[in-house]
């Protein structure tokens, strides 16, 4: 396959290898020095799941984005002299840059220049394994790179040794090539309607049955898949990098005492999330927007963590998830030090569970919470069927939890959990 053919093939613009990369932070008006530096030391995390060295970085302050270059073109000539000067061979924004400013900045820096919303796309495309993510991460990044084509050629016409002579053909080139990324997104949408369609069947049949489910949301890298691990026993991936989880893993679990509830993992927020890529995993996102509750993970450790909680918030107020019960769950508290700054953010949420999926601690807090809310949603009752009514039976563990059945003379003792829907069809029975 040609170098060209490839790119359109896989949405990848960078289509040079980087190694050493210089990362430019942005403070905008009104955001303090802490908030900018955090922000940068995110990217720097972002940056190292990519697996790209960071040489240096330095904070930009900018008032309004400069449409051309998005900072003063003083400010630019002194960080790539920088970035220069300590051999980097890619430049990355932690901001949006449209494809005008980006063609500009890489004109004037004569390296590679990317923005955050690549950074996180990349880091997507390595990540998603099932065909979902695969394809909607791949529908992301081509619809990224359509209006920047021109860019992608300039890249390689330099790989080639420039094709200032060849410039008529490399229009023509960009003109088939956009039709090929547009044919190529058509195609992908079509698929992934077909793919969603059988996730859709597959969460009717399970909504068919009667047992409750819960999504676990929360920012990138707050323990997530480590909690649905600690609860399940099972072994979903859970690393020390973001977006470890792209799609969603459900377990059924069970709590002391019978009650059963369905609990699916799912993919982390982070602040700035490419809007091409929140459109591509609201529908996986819908696992949670169909559960019946939420547990939401913070990590009590991360400095940031109000914002992480406002962001989440925010993410599943885009999704219409506004009435759902939520459990706020702090995590890490193993790795809190006493008297910290962070410490303090404990009082922030009274009402959080506090745990940590290292030592377990808090844990069967959270199991009698997600009791005491499933006994809000469900109800236990005991009944007694008359001994002829095996329709009934056969009703209750369809539709419910059987937790206790007994034969007795005058009929079939049974305690049950069960809506309280099924309940109110069932009065005559509960003893
Ligand atoms: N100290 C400490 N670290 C934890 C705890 N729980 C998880 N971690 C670590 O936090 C990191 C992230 O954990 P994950 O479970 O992958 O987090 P996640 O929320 O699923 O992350 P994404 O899938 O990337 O959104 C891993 O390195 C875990 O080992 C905990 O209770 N204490
Ligand atoms: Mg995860």
């Amino acid at each position: 396959m040609s170098s060209d053919l490839e790119l359109v093939d896989n949405g990848n613009i960078l289509s040079e290898k980087c190694e050493a990369a210089f990362l430019v932070g942005i403070r905008e008006r009104g955001e303090s020095d802490i908030d900018a530096q955090e922000h940068l030391d995110e990217l720097k995390s972002l940056v190292d799941t990519m697996g790209i060295n960071v040489v240096d970085s330095e904070l930009a302050i900018i008032r309004e984005p400069n449409p051309k270059l998005f900072i003063g073109s003083g400010k630019l000539e002194e960080l790539v002299e920088k970035a220069k000067s300590i051999n980097a061979d890619l430049i990355i924004f932690d901001a949006e840059l449209s494809p005008r400013q980006q063609r500009n900045i890489e004109e004037q820096a004569g390296m590679t220049v990317i923005d955050r919303q690549e950074v996180i796309l990349d880091i997507f495309a390595d990540r998603a394994n099932t065909k979902e993510a695969t394809l909607q991460v791949q529908l992301a990044r081509l619809e990224y790179s359509l209006p920047r084509l021109t860019r992608a050629w300039t890249h390689l016409s330099r790989q080639r040794g420039g094709a200032k002579g060849n410039r008529g053909k490399g229009e023509t080139q960009l003109e088939s090539d956009r039709r090929m990324v547009l044919k190529y997104i058509t195609s992908l949408k079509k698929e992934i309607k077909e793919v969603k369609k059988t996730r859709e069947l597959m969460r009717k049949k399970r909504a068919e049955r009667p047992v409750p489910s819960a999504a676990i949301v929360g920012y990138t890298n707050a323990g997530k898949s480590s909690l649905l691990n600690f609860l399940t026993g099972s072994d979903v991936l859970a690393e020390d990098k973001l977006f470890a989880t792209l799609d969603p893993t459900s377990r059924k679990i069970s709590l002391p005492g019978g009650r059963e509830f369905i609990l699916t993992d799912t993919v982390g927020f982070i602040r700035k999330l490419p809007h091409d890529l929140v459109d591509a995993f609201k529908s996986t996102l819908e696992e949670a927007a169909f559960a019946d509750f939420i547990i939401h993970v913070l990590d009590i450790t991360n400095p940031n963590i109000m914002h992480h909680h406002t962001v989440t918030l925010e993410v599943l107020e885009d999704l219409g998830i506004k009435d759902k019960k939520i459990i706020t769950v702090l995590n890490k508290i193993d790795a809190l030090k006493e008297g910290s700054i962070e410490e303090l953010n404990l009082l922030k949420f009274p009402n959080a569970v506090k745990i940590s999926t290292y030592t377990g601690e808090g844990v069967d807090n959270l199991r009698e919470r997600v009791n005491t809310l499933l006994l809000e949603l469900h109800s236990e009752i005991k009944l007694l069927i008359p001994l002829d009514r095996w329709d009934i039976i056969a009703l209750l563990k369809r539709e419910g939890t059987v937790l206790k059945e007994e034969y007795m003379d005058n009929g079939i003792e049974v305690i049950v959990s069960v809506s309280n829907k099924i309940k109110s069809q069932l009065k005559e029975y509960i003893v």
